[in-house]
């Protein structure tokens, strides 16, 4: 499927959408803590739903009511497990990994085409060192874990993905040791760590912090029942925002901001950076952007998700848009930096691809082109908001907003967008 997007402004309110990240989080600990345990606000998209299908193969009984869920029996750790699918979604194979090597028995992990091509090795290394026999194709999924774990030093280098670490983390309080961690090497997106951390401590357990990023100490704890709210997803809220600079007339963008570390919230900063004033409170933001943006040099290594809507702001800046310190972009459902710079340059954008991320610079030259997204759900939203603003566009695979953003075409469209759902 693909959609055509006419030139279109968009104005009025928009709320957004709860977080990705903690909705995993809070889904996995309250299944493993149980006695009612509650998650409200949820994000109900593709992604956390595969995390809701894994934790009730792990042997919880979840009720979904409206926006909320409800924990009434735990993960039965012990229990025969089918095999898990956990789809498009990294968060979910990660973490669920660390829990399967609590269990005795086999278990499979698989997903489908594009997470099959994600990384597992380091994971797998670290559970092999405390225990756990590992096996897979190439060191990608489909995995098979078989425990179980009994805990002590493991060692996992930080550089592919901070999700391994997170999985570790979360898995470690069961173990019969608990675990000494180690990061070896520069962790990349490190606030998912912290956002790790704060959700483990909302369940009742507690993470020794010895060196921040580097060492941890997670002795033998259980998860405590309680009740965990999600605040807004500052990932998306960058797509919102980014759609805001470049097609909004007088948008408000409403939710509860919470108070969890969140590290896409640099966007903000960014923002900032690039000339566009910020008005923003606990629950609503406001920008004002002026005609041209000013360009400048941003790190992503914290906020990896920041690229694609960071990335077609050159779209409408005076100056080159240069984004360095996040090759682990590569590694996501795409590899974002070579996507970005295959298609944006249809645009009519100058870019210039590097190994850990791209210089972007418009030409004088801008027109509608045929955008490939890749079934990657933050590249089709990127490509969609850059359509608004170039007009004459098509970009593939809309149905992969499930993932992140279930209603994003029908919000936008109702805002004032023109984008057409072949
Ligand atoms: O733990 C998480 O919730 C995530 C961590 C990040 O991945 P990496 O740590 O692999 O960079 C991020 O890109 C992903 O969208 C969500
Ligand atoms: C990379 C992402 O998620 P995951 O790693 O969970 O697939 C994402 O949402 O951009």
């Amino acid at each position: 499927m693909k959609c055509k997007i006419q030139k279109s402004k968009i104005t009025g309110q928009i709320i957004c959408p709860p977080n990705k990240s903690y909705t995993h989080r809070a889904i996995f600990l309250a299944s493993l803590a149980g006695k009612n345990s509650t998650v409200e606000n949820v994000l109900l998209s593709a992604d956390t739903k595969a995390t809701i299908e894994t934790c009730k193969k792990f042997g919880a009984e979840i009720e979904i009511a409206d926006s909320s869920i409800i924990v009434k029996n735990p993960i039965k750790i012990g229990t025969k497990v089918p095999e898990i699918d956990t789809e498009n979604s990294g968060t979910t194979m990660r973490i669920a990994s660390g829990i399967a090597s609590l269990y005795s028995e086999e278990i499979t992990l698989t997903g489908d085409s594009s997470l099959q091509k994600r990384p597992m090795q380091p994971l797998l290394d670290a559970l092999s060192s405390i225990g756990a026999q590992c096996s897979s194709t190439d060191g990608k999924p489909p995995i098979k874990i078989k425990g179980k774990i009994i805990g002590g030093e493991v060692k996992i280098p930080g550089n592919f993905s901070s999700q391994f670490i997170s999985s570790l983390l979360i898995c470690a309080p069961l173990t019969e040791k608990g675990i000494n961690l180690t990061i070896e090497g520069n962790l990349v997106s490190k606030p998912y760590l912290d956002a790790t951390i704060a959700t483990m401590r909302k369940f009742g357990v507690t993470v020794q912090t010895l060196i921040p990023y580097k060492r941890y100490n997670i002795s033998p704890q259980i998860y405590k029942e309680s009740t965990f709210t999600v605040p807004i997803d500052f990932s998306s809220l960058a797509l919102l925002l980014s759609a805001t600079v470049l097609n909004g007339e007088d948008i408000t963008i409403k939710g509860n901001m919470g108070n969890l570390p969140q590290g896409d919230e640099v966007f903000i900063d960014i923002l900032e950076q690039l000339g566009v004033q910020i008005m923003m409170d606990d629950e609503q933001i406001k920008i004002k952007s002026p005609e041209k943006l000013k360009g400048g040099k941003f790190n992503l290594s914290n906020s990896p998700d920041l690229l694609p809507p960071l990335a077609i702001l050159a779209l409408c800046s005076s100056g080159p848009i240069e984004i360095f310190n996040v090759k682990h972009a590569r590694l996501k459902e795409t590899d974002r930096i070579a996507i970005i710079s295959r298609e944006l340059v249809k645009l009519g954008i100058n870019i210039q691809e590097k190994e850990d991320g791209m210089i972007l610079e418009a030409s004088e030259n801008i027109s509608g082109a045929d955008l490939i997204s890749e079934e990657d759900h933050r590249l089709f939203m990127a490509f969609c908001i850059a359509g608004m603003y170039v007009g004459n566009c098509t970009v593939t695979d809309p149905e992969s907003v499930k993932v992140s953003y279930p209603n994003f075409v029908e919000e936008m469209n109702r805002m004032g967008a023109k984008i057409l759902v072949d």
